[in-house]
């Protein structure tokens, strides 16, 4: 059994691809507000015993709310974030107590108990991981004037998402060096690499989707009625 990890579920972002007037991560999938999907997955799990949330600054109080209304129990912070999605994290990490920690986007509501657990444990055993899954197009290089630039070998290629999960001093270090450097990443991964800690892959779901564009919106209600029905 791994030990258990800490929780930063980030959700400050304004959500523009999406297009919404309400940010995507408050929007309602069976009535329900998404953020909160996503909480209850940690809220359930028997690896999280601490979950920090990171929500846009005029937003605190209604996530509090719904947190209570929820019954969520492990949430022990929620906090403002920032301008973008690292500085969010650097500020939900510093409410972390957790010898490990696993960052999570508020808007992967579909991660499973079974991949945080793969995810954990490899992290456990090797300092890192993140759960990716490998890409199923041929993937191109282009440049500004849409010319293809070069054709990456497909079989190196993974797609990244979360949870990513790491010792929290490593993380605190890659953060804090980032921030020295001017160094901005799109993910947590990309900040450990620099500081040459081994990063594991664990191969997760293509269901694991984050919602970005509006078209995400209807094949997450076509999950979460398949996950219910799963459930029954
Ligand atoms: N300043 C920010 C920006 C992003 N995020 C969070 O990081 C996750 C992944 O980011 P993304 O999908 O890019 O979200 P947005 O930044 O909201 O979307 P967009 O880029 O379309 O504006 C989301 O849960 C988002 O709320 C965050 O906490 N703080
Ligand atoms: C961390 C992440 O989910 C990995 O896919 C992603 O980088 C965050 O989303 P963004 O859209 O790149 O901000």
């Amino acid at each position: 059994m791994a030990q258990k990890a800490g929780i930063i579920v980030v959700a400050a972002g304004k959500g523009s691809r999406m297009g919404t007037v309400e940010s995507k991560q408050y929007l309602r999938l069976q009535n329900k507000p998404i953020i909160i999907h996503t909480l209850e997955v940690f809220e359930r799990s028997e690896l999280v015993d601490e979950i920090v949330v990171v929500t846009g600054a005029d937003d605190l109080e209604r996530c509090k709310d719904w947190i209570k209304e929820y019954g969520l129990l492990k949430v022990t912070e929620v906090v403002a974030g920032g301008y973008d999605r690292q500085e969010s994290v650097y500020l939900g990490l510093q409410q972390l107590q957790s010898d490990w920690v696993m960052v999570h986007d508020g808007v992967r509501p579909f991660v499973t108990e079974q991949q945080l657990h793969h995810c954990l444990e490899a992290a456990q055993q090797v300092g890192a991981s993140v759960l990716a899954v490998p890409v199923k197009d041929t993937i191109k290089q282009v440049d500004r004037n849409l010319h293809i630039a070069d054709t990456p070998d497909r079989s190196t290629l993974w797609a990244i998402q979360t949870p990513q999960t790491f010792r929290y001093t490593d993380l605190l270090a890659a953060h804090q060096q980032a921030e020295a450097t001017g160094f901005r990443g799109t993910d947590d991964a990309m900040l450990v690499e620099r500081l040459g800690t081994p990063i594991t892959v664990v191969e997760g779901s293509y269901t694991n989707i984050k919602l970005t564009t509006p078209d995400d919106l209807d094949y997450a209600a076509y999950l979460l009625a398949r996950k219910g029905e799963n459930r029954s």
